[in-house]
């Protein structure tokens, strides 16, 4: 267990209200020094609120908010995070240069401003005005705000939406590296594979409640199937009747098969078809896990109905 001392931010049974829609209705999350957070779930979730709260954005109807076990709202607590929301104002006159130096003023360790630039891939914009960049770009240059100020804890919500592939893998790395110095980093994001790849730990939302948290690999094992493929003439009606088979379907001249027990099931088909030919074998990633949690959500919610 990672000690008290080790926490950056706390939501303790966070609540809130907006009329008669609860947008969380009692959330817990906690973040360590040096861990990247995803924080997954479907629209409406509740994934920007709990953002919003730890921000002191807005205040919470009941429950705990602590950042660096400070309120929130305290300037001491602020100077220590960096922020990259969906929707960001900034002057569009301004040049990158301009921007990046004005907002690195506001903290009292700021990096160098060619640190900030390299780390998030900019290096090219910083005498373009910040309005007549793609956006992108301008995403690109967000991330480098949040960064500047060498933050302890950057919240990222959504940040690679609009990045081509390229810039995507850059903004990888540029996390990696953030983690790498000690950073801790919250990042919303509906790329399951983004999850994947970068995060330690995993909270999935659903309806303002948090369903399930945990690490990746205990996320996936939350749904133990095997997907198989196969070129095979067997017949997928029967195959889908062995013991084991969760499910067997033909996909052309291919069969798709998901199975919890992939040796057993794998032999057998061997044995059955030895003409059988282009196997793949695939444990079930994130988002198999993912569709799983939200879809139990549902189904609790139409039995208690
Ligand atoms: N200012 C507001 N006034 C009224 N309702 C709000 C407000 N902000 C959020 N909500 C509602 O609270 C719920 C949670 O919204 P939230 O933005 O936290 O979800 P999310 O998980 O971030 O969704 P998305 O993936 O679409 O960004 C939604 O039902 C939303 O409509």
């Amino acid at each position: 267990m990672n000690p008290t001392s080790d926490v950056v931010a706390r939501l303790s049974g966070a609540v809130k209200r907006y009329g008669s829609l609860t947008a969380l209705d009692g959330v817990d999350i906690v973040l360590h020094r040096g861990e990247l957070l995803a924080v997954l779930g479907p629209n409406g979730a509740g994934k920007s609120t709990s953002i919003s709260l730890l921000l002191g954005l807005i205040r919470p109807d009941g429950g705990r908010v602590e950042l660096f076990g400070m309120d929130p709202q305290q300037i001491d607590a602020r100077r220590r995070i960096g922020v990259m929301l969906q929707s960001a104002m900034l002057p569009l006159t301004l040049r990158v240069g301009e921007l990046l130096r004005l907002v690195a003023s506001y903290y009292p360790n700021p990096r160098p401003l060619e640190e900030s630039a390299a780390l998030a891939g900019i290096g090219d914009l910083l005498q373009r005005p910040y309005g007549k960049l793609s956006g992108g770009q301008q995403r690109r240059v967000q991330f480098a705000l949040a960064l500047c100020g060498r933050p302890e804890l950057v919240f990222l919500d959504e940040p690679t939406v609009g990045m081509d592939i390229d810039a995507r893998q850059k903004l990888w790395s540029a996390m990696r590296a953030l983690v790498a110095e000690g950073c801790a980093v919250v990042l919303t994001t509906h790329y399951l594979e983004e999850a994947e790849a970068l995060a330690q730990r995993v909270v999935v939302m659903g309806k303002g409640r948090v369903l399930s948290e945990g690490s990746v690999d205990a996320l996936r094992a939350q749904v133990p199937l095997t997907r198989i493929r196969c070129v095979t003439d067997l017949d997928a009606a029967e195959v889908a009747m062995w013991p084991q088979v969760a499910s067997a379907e033909r996909d052309g001249q291919r069969m798709r098969i998901s199975t919890n027990a992939a040796e057993n099931v794998l032999r057998r088909l061997l044995d059955a078809d030895v003409s059988l030919s282009e196997l793949e074998v695939q444990r079930a990633g994130l988002a198999e896990a993912f569709t799983e949690l939200t879809r139990e959500e549902t189904v609790v919610e139409k039995e208690a109905a």
